[in-house]
Protein backbone atom coordinates (compact mmCIF):
# COMPACT_ATOMS: atom_id res chain seq x y z
CA UNK A 1 0.00 0.00 0.00
CA UNK A 2 1.19 3.84 -1.26
CA UNK A 3 2.12 5.84 1.52
CA UNK A 4 -0.99 8.50 1.14
CA UNK A 5 -3.19 5.36 1.05
CA UNK A 6 -2.09 4.63 4.68
CA UNK A 7 -5.04 7.40 4.88
CA UNK A 8 -8.07 8.43 2.91
CA UNK A 9 -8.92 11.39 5.22
CA UNK A 10 -6.04 13.58 7.16
CA UNK A 11 -7.10 16.38 8.91
CA UNK A 12 -4.48 18.36 9.71
CA UNK A 13 -3.89 21.61 12.55
CA UNK A 14 -7.98 22.40 11.38
CA UNK A 15 -9.15 25.25 13.86
CA UNK A 16 -12.32 26.64 12.86
CA UNK A 17 -13.45 30.11 14.51
CA UNK A 18 -16.80 31.73 14.74
CA UNK A 19 -16.04 35.26 15.50
CA UNK A 20 -14.82 35.26 19.21
CA UNK A 21 -15.88 31.32 19.69
CA UNK A 22 -12.90 28.32 18.64
CA UNK A 23 -15.30 25.78 17.77
CA UNK A 24 -12.52 23.47 16.32
CA UNK A 25 -8.96 23.89 17.49
CA UNK A 26 -5.80 22.68 16.10
CA UNK A 27 -7.63 19.52 15.60
CA UNK A 28 -5.20 16.04 13.97
CA UNK A 29 -6.73 13.60 12.73
CA UNK A 30 -6.57 10.59 9.84
CA UNK A 31 -8.97 7.69 8.58
CA UNK A 32 -7.79 4.30 7.36
CA UNK A 33 -9.09 2.87 4.06
CA UNK A 34 -11.34 0.14 5.46
CA UNK A 35 -12.35 1.41 9.02
CA UNK A 36 -14.99 2.80 10.66
CA UNK A 37 -13.80 6.33 13.08
CA UNK A 38 -15.98 7.12 15.55
CA UNK A 39 -16.37 11.12 16.90
CA UNK A 40 -17.96 11.52 19.96
CA UNK A 41 -17.91 13.98 22.38
CA UNK A 42 -20.44 16.15 24.59
CA UNK A 43 -23.21 18.93 22.90
CA UNK A 44 -21.21 21.54 21.53
CA UNK A 45 -17.65 20.22 21.68
CA UNK A 46 -17.25 20.87 17.66
CA UNK A 47 -18.07 17.73 16.39
CA UNK A 48 -20.29 18.84 13.47
CA UNK A 49 -18.05 22.19 12.70
CA UNK A 50 -15.60 19.02 12.41
CA UNK A 51 -17.84 17.22 9.73
CA UNK A 52 -18.82 21.13 7.97
CA UNK A 53 -15.27 21.73 6.92
CA UNK A 54 -13.65 17.76 6.40
CA UNK A 55 -16.93 17.50 3.84
CA UNK A 56 -16.59 21.02 2.44
CA UNK A 57 -19.87 22.71 3.88
CA UNK A 58 -17.44 25.35 5.73
CA UNK A 59 -13.59 26.42 5.16
CA UNK A 60 -11.47 26.04 8.27
CA UNK A 61 -10.00 29.32 9.44
CA UNK A 62 -6.55 27.65 9.55
CA UNK A 63 -5.46 23.74 8.66
CA UNK A 64 -5.40 20.98 5.86
CA UNK A 65 -7.96 18.40 4.70
CA UNK A 66 -6.54 15.77 2.61
CA UNK A 67 -8.53 13.15 1.08
CA UNK A 68 -7.60 10.46 -0.89
CA UNK A 69 -4.09 11.89 -1.61
CA UNK A 70 -5.16 15.39 -2.58
CA UNK A 71 -5.48 18.47 -0.58
CA UNK A 72 -9.26 19.11 -0.18
CA UNK A 73 -10.32 22.89 -1.29
CA UNK A 74 -11.98 24.51 1.99
CA UNK A 75 -15.45 25.34 1.67
CA UNK A 76 -16.35 23.98 -1.80
CA UNK A 77 -18.72 20.82 -1.13
CA UNK A 78 -19.26 19.57 -4.81
CA UNK A 79 -15.32 19.01 -4.79
CA UNK A 80 -15.56 16.60 -1.31
CA UNK A 81 -18.46 14.80 -2.92
CA UNK A 82 -17.21 14.60 -6.69
CA UNK A 83 -13.63 13.27 -4.96
CA UNK A 84 -15.83 10.46 -3.17
CA UNK A 85 -16.39 12.11 0.20
CA UNK A 86 -20.34 12.14 0.83
CA UNK A 87 -22.09 12.62 3.91
CA UNK A 88 -25.37 12.87 5.73
CA UNK A 89 -26.79 15.40 7.60
CA UNK A 90 -27.90 15.53 12.02
CA UNK A 91 -31.75 16.11 10.82
CA UNK A 92 -32.16 14.00 7.64
CA UNK A 93 -30.94 14.50 3.98
CA UNK A 94 -33.69 13.63 1.93
CA UNK A 95 -36.40 15.61 -0.09
CA UNK A 96 -39.74 14.87 1.87
CA UNK A 97 -42.33 15.51 -1.22
CA UNK A 98 -40.11 13.16 -3.53
CA UNK A 99 -40.58 9.33 -3.83
CA UNK A 100 -37.90 6.90 -1.75
CA UNK A 101 -36.96 5.71 -5.64
CA UNK A 102 -35.98 9.56 -6.77
CA UNK A 103 -34.81 10.59 -3.21
CA UNK A 104 -32.15 7.98 -3.78
CA UNK A 105 -31.56 8.21 -7.17
CA UNK A 106 -30.27 11.63 -6.42
CA UNK A 107 -27.35 10.46 -4.63
CA UNK A 108 -26.65 8.61 -7.87
CA UNK A 109 -26.08 11.88 -10.14
CA UNK A 110 -22.57 12.53 -9.05
CA UNK A 111 -20.64 9.81 -9.11
CA UNK A 112 -22.51 6.83 -11.09
CA UNK A 113 -22.61 6.99 -14.57
CA UNK A 114 -26.54 6.62 -16.36
CA UNK A 115 -26.53 3.30 -17.32
CA UNK A 116 -25.79 2.41 -13.86
CA UNK A 117 -28.33 4.38 -12.01
CA UNK A 118 -31.42 2.16 -11.78
CA UNK A 119 -29.21 -1.23 -10.37
CA UNK A 120 -27.74 1.25 -7.77
CA UNK A 121 -30.73 2.59 -6.68
CA UNK A 122 -32.31 -1.09 -6.18
CA UNK A 123 -29.22 -2.12 -4.24
CA UNK A 124 -29.24 0.46 -1.88
CA UNK A 125 -32.96 0.41 -1.27
CA UNK A 126 -32.47 -3.36 -1.09
CA UNK A 127 -29.35 -3.25 1.58
CA UNK A 128 -31.58 -0.63 3.57
CA UNK A 129 -35.07 -2.84 3.57
CA UNK A 130 -36.57 -0.13 1.62
CA UNK A 131 -37.68 -2.08 -1.74
CA UNK A 132 -41.45 -2.13 -1.01
CA UNK A 133 -41.51 1.77 -0.17
CA UNK A 134 -39.66 2.99 -3.49
CA UNK A 135 -42.81 4.76 -4.90
CA UNK A 136 -43.51 6.19 -1.30
CA UNK A 137 -43.71 9.77 -0.79
CA UNK A 138 -40.42 9.86 1.35
CA UNK A 139 -42.23 12.96 3.64
CA UNK A 140 -45.00 9.96 4.42
CA UNK A 141 -42.77 8.04 6.10
CA UNK A 142 -42.47 7.01 9.75
CA UNK A 143 -39.41 8.75 11.30
CA UNK A 144 -36.80 6.08 11.07
CA UNK A 145 -37.71 4.97 7.69
CA UNK A 146 -36.91 8.85 6.61
CA UNK A 147 -33.68 8.40 7.92
CA UNK A 148 -32.95 5.04 6.46
CA UNK A 149 -33.57 6.76 2.92
CA UNK A 150 -31.13 9.68 4.02
CA UNK A 151 -28.37 6.62 4.54
CA UNK A 152 -29.83 4.71 1.63
CA UNK A 153 -29.28 7.97 -0.79
CA UNK A 154 -25.43 8.69 0.23
CA UNK A 155 -24.97 4.78 0.03
CA UNK A 156 -26.02 4.97 -3.88
CA UNK A 157 -23.15 7.58 -4.33
CA UNK A 158 -20.72 4.93 -3.96
CA UNK A 159 -18.18 7.14 -1.63
CA UNK A 160 -15.01 6.49 -0.27
CA UNK A 161 -15.36 7.73 2.59
CA UNK A 162 -19.04 8.09 3.84
CA UNK A 163 -19.86 10.86 6.84
CA UNK A 164 -22.37 9.95 8.98
CA UNK A 165 -23.61 12.78 11.23
CA UNK A 166 -25.87 11.49 14.03
CA UNK A 167 -28.00 8.82 11.71
CA UNK A 168 -28.81 6.42 14.72
CA UNK A 169 -31.36 9.30 15.74
CA UNK A 170 -34.75 8.39 16.69
CA UNK A 171 -34.56 4.49 15.20
CA UNK A 172 -36.16 1.92 17.10
CA UNK A 173 -33.38 -1.07 17.68
CA UNK A 174 -34.44 -2.77 14.64
CA UNK A 175 -33.70 0.09 12.79
CA UNK A 176 -30.23 0.64 14.33
CA UNK A 177 -29.47 -3.17 13.95
CA UNK A 178 -30.28 -2.43 10.01
CA UNK A 179 -27.86 0.56 9.73
CA UNK A 180 -24.78 -1.20 11.83
CA UNK A 181 -24.82 -4.40 9.83
CA UNK A 182 -25.16 -2.32 6.27
CA UNK A 183 -22.30 0.01 7.73
CA UNK A 184 -20.49 -3.41 8.61
CA UNK A 185 -20.76 -4.81 4.96
CA UNK A 186 -20.06 -1.34 3.42
CA UNK A 187 -16.48 -1.08 4.74
CA UNK A 188 -15.73 -4.25 4.14
CA UNK A 189 -15.67 -3.72 0.09
CA UNK A 190 -12.72 -1.71 -1.46
CA UNK A 191 -10.98 -0.05 1.22
CA UNK A 192 -14.23 2.06 1.80
CA UNK A 193 -14.57 3.96 5.10
CA UNK A 194 -17.27 5.39 7.97
CA UNK A 195 -16.70 8.80 9.79
CA UNK A 196 -19.21 8.62 12.08
CA UNK A 197 -20.41 11.15 14.55
CA UNK A 198 -23.40 9.33 17.00
CA UNK A 199 -24.46 10.01 20.20
CA UNK A 200 -25.77 6.21 20.99
CA UNK A 201 -22.71 4.96 22.70
CA UNK A 202 -24.01 1.07 22.66
CA UNK A 203 -23.70 1.34 18.97
CA UNK A 204 -20.67 3.65 18.55
CA UNK A 205 -18.87 1.26 21.02
CA UNK A 206 -19.99 -2.06 18.74
CA UNK A 207 -18.97 -0.76 15.26
CA UNK A 208 -16.05 1.77 15.33
CA UNK A 209 -12.70 0.50 14.86
CA UNK A 210 -11.06 3.64 16.38
CA UNK A 211 -12.67 6.46 18.36
CA UNK A 212 -11.55 10.21 18.79
CA UNK A 213 -13.28 12.40 21.14
CA UNK A 214 -13.74 16.32 20.96
CA UNK A 215 -14.44 18.39 24.14
CA UNK A 216 -14.63 22.13 23.66
CA UNK A 217 -13.32 21.74 20.44
CA UNK A 218 -10.25 20.17 21.28
CA UNK A 219 -8.84 16.91 21.18
CA UNK A 220 -9.62 14.89 24.32
CA UNK A 221 -8.67 11.21 23.61
CA UNK A 222 -8.09 8.41 20.99
CA UNK A 223 -8.24 4.74 20.80
CA UNK A 224 -10.49 1.47 21.02
CA UNK A 225 -13.60 1.44 22.32
CA UNK A 226 -11.78 -0.48 25.36
CA UNK A 227 -9.39 2.24 25.51
CA UNK A 228 -12.24 5.11 25.39
CA UNK A 229 -14.61 3.89 27.27
CA UNK A 230 -11.88 3.05 29.87
CA UNK A 231 -10.11 6.63 29.84
CA UNK A 232 -10.93 8.52 32.85
CA UNK A 233 -11.15 11.98 31.00
CA UNK A 234 -13.41 10.60 28.71
CA UNK A 235 -15.99 9.19 31.28
CA UNK A 236 -15.56 12.74 33.25
CA UNK A 237 -16.65 14.67 30.22
CA UNK A 238 -18.68 12.61 28.09
CA UNK A 239 -19.13 9.03 29.19
CA UNK A 240 -20.92 9.65 32.58
CA UNK A 241 -23.69 11.38 31.26
CA UNK A 242 -23.77 9.65 28.10
CA UNK A 243 -24.29 6.24 30.20
CA UNK A 244 -26.73 7.91 32.43
CA UNK A 245 -29.15 9.41 29.19
N1 LIG B 1 -22.58 28.64 12.39
C1 LIG B 1 -22.19 28.86 13.66
N2 LIG B 1 -22.08 30.12 14.14
C2 LIG B 1 -21.69 30.35 15.40
N3 LIG B 1 -21.36 29.38 16.29
C3 LIG B 1 -21.46 28.11 15.87
C4 LIG B 1 -21.87 27.78 14.54
N4 LIG B 1 -21.86 26.42 14.41
C5 LIG B 1 -21.47 25.93 15.60
N5 LIG B 1 -21.22 26.94 16.47
C6 LIG B 1 -20.74 26.79 17.86
O1 LIG B 1 -19.56 26.01 17.81
C7 LIG B 1 -19.51 25.10 18.91
C8 LIG B 1 -19.41 23.69 18.42
O2 LIG B 1 -20.67 23.34 17.83
P1 LIG B 1 -20.91 21.96 17.04
O3 LIG B 1 -22.30 22.02 16.48
O4 LIG B 1 -19.79 21.73 16.11
O5 LIG B 1 -20.85 20.91 18.23
P2 LIG B 1 -21.32 19.38 18.24
O6 LIG B 1 -20.26 18.62 18.96
O7 LIG B 1 -21.67 18.94 16.88
O8 LIG B 1 -22.64 19.43 19.14
P3 LIG B 1 -23.97 18.47 19.09
O9 LIG B 1 -23.58 17.15 19.64
O10 LIG B 1 -24.92 19.23 19.98
O11 LIG B 1 -24.43 18.42 17.65
C9 LIG B 1 -20.76 25.39 19.76
O12 LIG B 1 -20.41 26.30 20.78
C10 LIG B 1 -21.71 26.01 18.76
O13 LIG B 1 -22.62 26.88 19.40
Amino acid sequence: MSIEMQSLLQVEAVSRRFGGLVAVKDLDLEVRPGEIFGLIGPNGAGKSTTFNVISGFLAPTSGKVTFAGKALPGGKAGAASQAGLVRTFQHGSYVRNMSVRDNIRLGTLARIAPGNRIAKVREAADLLGLTEMLDEIAGNLPHGLQRLVSIAISIAAAPKLLCLDEPLTGLNETEVTTVLRVLNGYRESDGRAILLVEHNMKAVMKICDRIHVLHHGEFLASGNPAEIQNNPKVIEAYLGQANAS
